[in-house]
């Protein structure tokens, strides 16, 4: 619940990831504030205009400076947003910084979790947040293109297509699942997205704090093209450190040749003919 305590764990966490030879990083959904409806208006920052002043988003300038100091891509998870325009309008928001800090890529989640499951867990993002309109590439000069989204976003497998189709050799997920949908669904959205599109995927989670009102599944982990589960945490808190292997996606492919079998003449290319948004 204490934002500066989490803002220090988040640096802690990323400069002994930075020294254990990460060149990006990745904090997990809502890392700044606890998950859940109701906190999301106490935490919430506003980001515009960019940058924003230090007492409006404390989170955007430690992560700003935390980027630089690392030496690092950091795509700092998830935070809430408060809309410029309408301060009741909040977003879940996903901030990616360069090695230099600046600002390269927001994200706001575009699938909201509403779900339902009687008896095991309700949740009702809309409530209180408004999805965001757009597919998130980001061209990291040195390495590639990479898809950025947020939790549930990784249900709808439209995205993440597009996000390969144009380019993207890993999609990157800050999330937080439940005990209920992490045991059935995280690594299998995982693989999923990976084996649709034969690319890496890369899941990052808080850890488990069964004294919150949210307990996080968890398990944190990097899946390669051919849907391998390279790496995987459990509950608790710690860090994934995974070099990709460049030639994977290639070799995935060549194998498994769905990029020259596709049938547009009997279904459509969702990531053609300009109705998504990036
Ligand atoms: O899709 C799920 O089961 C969980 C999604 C979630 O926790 C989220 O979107 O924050």
């Amino acid at each position: 619940a204490d934002k500066t305590a989490n803002l220090h764990n988040a640096r802690t966490k990323v400069l002994e990831a930075a020294k254990a030879g990460a060149n990006l990083v990745v904090l997990p959904e809502c890392f700044n504030s606890p998950y859940g409806t109701k906190y999301f208006d106490k935490y919430a920052e506003t980001l515009l205009p960019s940058p924003p002043s230090e007492s409006a988003s404390p989170t955007f300038h430690a992560l700003s400076k935390l980027a630089k100091e690392a030496n690092v891509y950091l795509v700092g998870g998830s935070i809430p947003e408060r809309s410029d325009t309408d301060s009741k309008k909040l977003y879940n928001t996903s901030l990616t910084f360069s090695p230099s800090g600046d600002l390269i890529a927001t994200h706001r989640k575009v699938h909201l979790f509403d779900i339902d499951i009687p008896g095991k867990i309700k949740f009702v993002e809309s409530e209180v947040l408004s999805p965001g309109n757009k597919i998130t590439i980001v061209d990291l000069p040195e390495y590639g293109k990479i898809g950025i989204a947020i939790c549930y976003d990784i249900r709808f497998p439209e995205l993440a297509t597009i996000a390969a189709r144009k380019g993207a050799f890993l999609l990157l997920y800050p999330g937080a699942f439940n005990l209920t949908t992490g045991a059935l669904h995280w690594e299998l959205l995982a693989r999923a997205r990976a084996t649709d599109n034969q690319v890496f995927v890369g899941l990052c989670s808080p850890a488990r704090d069964m004294n919150a009102d949210y307990n996080a599944w968890g398990h944190s982990m990097v899946v390669d093209p051919n849907a391998h589960v390279l790496q995987q945490l459990d509950e608790k808190e710690g860090i994934v450190v995974q070099e990709l292997e460049t030639g994977k996606i290639e070799e995935t492919r060549k194998g498994i040749p769905l990029y020259t079998q596709r049938r547009f003449d009997v279904y459509p290319d969702v990531s053609e003919g300009g109705r998504f948004k990036e």
